[in-house]
């Protein structure tokens, strides 16, 4: 009987084997479950740490979700850590594919760094509850208003506490294969702390992760680490320019990373 109800159970591996719809779906399952469970795991390592919301909880979430990557069959390759060696306060922008882009983010995030998130992602249960606690600032897309009130609010955070603040320019997520127009709160942010930008970007996921064709492979994501970009001196009039070089550098390393690694993976599963 016990034998009988587990038989269900065997399907798994099959299906694995046999249908990359179902890699697909178990994959994206899985990666949600599993993040909700390590946030349960976290809560209370970060309460009992800092006693609430504290940068430094990031410390405890980097390191309990540096290991998801290798169920999910994914490889990161990181070039440019030297341009991480900035002393105090940055800003880091990067392109923004996919809730898979906190495993990139995880690889890499410096000490003393939290981001700038839609205020949606608090209500995501308990990985909600560990984004408040991480210090993550959450911002009302929907109210240019009060987000730009909420980033003046960061920019002296930043500078009081000594944080960096992780950035997403493009404001959405986005997998047409190119960046998408940067909005400019980030620019905003980092001309009024007077800190410095460092641009990083993720590779196309394309090559592995296709949402229309149901596709979830193995994979290799490039990141690269990009020189900073100093803001000293500035003021809102240099915003426009300053967004205007961001977005051509990050473009053109995206394109390339991309491009490079497309072509060395191979084709894709059917
Ligand atoms: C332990 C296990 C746990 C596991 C689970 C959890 C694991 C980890 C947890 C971490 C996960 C975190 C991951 C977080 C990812 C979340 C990513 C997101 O949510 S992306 C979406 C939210 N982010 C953004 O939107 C940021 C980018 N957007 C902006 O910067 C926008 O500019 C804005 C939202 C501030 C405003 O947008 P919009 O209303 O569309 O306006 P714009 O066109 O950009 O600007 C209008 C004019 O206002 C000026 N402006 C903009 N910002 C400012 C400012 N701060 N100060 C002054 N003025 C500003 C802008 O220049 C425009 O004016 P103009 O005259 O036209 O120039
Ligand atoms: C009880 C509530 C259940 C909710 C379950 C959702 C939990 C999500 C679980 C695991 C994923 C972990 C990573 C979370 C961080 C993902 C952040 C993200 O990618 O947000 C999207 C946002 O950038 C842009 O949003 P839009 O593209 O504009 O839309």
């Amino acid at each position: 009987m016990d034998a009988l109800w587990m038989a269900p159970l065997l399907l798994v591996p099959v299906l694995m084997w046999t249908s990359s719809t179902f890699v697909f779906y178990f994959k994206k399952c899985f990666y949600v479950a599993w993040m909700m469970m390590l946030a349960l795991i976290a809560i209370p390592l970060c309460i009992l740490k800092s006693g609430g919301r504290d940068v430094e909880n990031m410390r405890i979430i980097r390191n309990l979700v540096r290991h998801v990557k290798y169920f999910l069959g994914l490889r990161f390759e990181v070039s440019g850590w030297e341009h991480l060696q900035t002393k105090g306060p940055y800003v880091i922008i990067s392109n923004h594919q996919s809730s898979l882009d906190v495993l990139g983010l995880m690889e890499i995030l410096p000490d003393r760094c939290t981001m700038i998130a839609k205020k949606e992602l608090i209500y995501a249960g308990t990985v909600g509850l560990i984004c408040w606690l991480g210090g993550i600032v959450f911002i009302n897309r929907k109210k240019t208003s009060d987000a730009k009130s909420v980033m003046a609010d960061a920019a002296k955070t930043m500078l009081d506490d000594q944080i960096r603040l992780w950035v997403f320019p493009e404001g959405t997520r986005n997998q047409r294969g190119d960046l998408l127009p940067f909005k400019k709160g980030a620019f905003h942010l980092a001309v009024q702390a007077q800190a410095p930008i460092i641009p990083i970007v993720f590779s196309s996921y394309s090559n592995f992760y296709l949402r229309e064709q149901k596709q979830f492979n193995s994979g290799t994501i490039t990141l690269k680490i990009l020189p900073k970009i100093e803001t000293k001196g500035m003021t809102s009039d240099d915003v426009a320019s300053l967004s205007d070089k961001s977005f051509n550098v990050m473009r053109s390393a995206f394109l390339d990373i991309s491009n490079s690694i497309t072509h060395s993976n191979g084709p894709l599963r059917h």
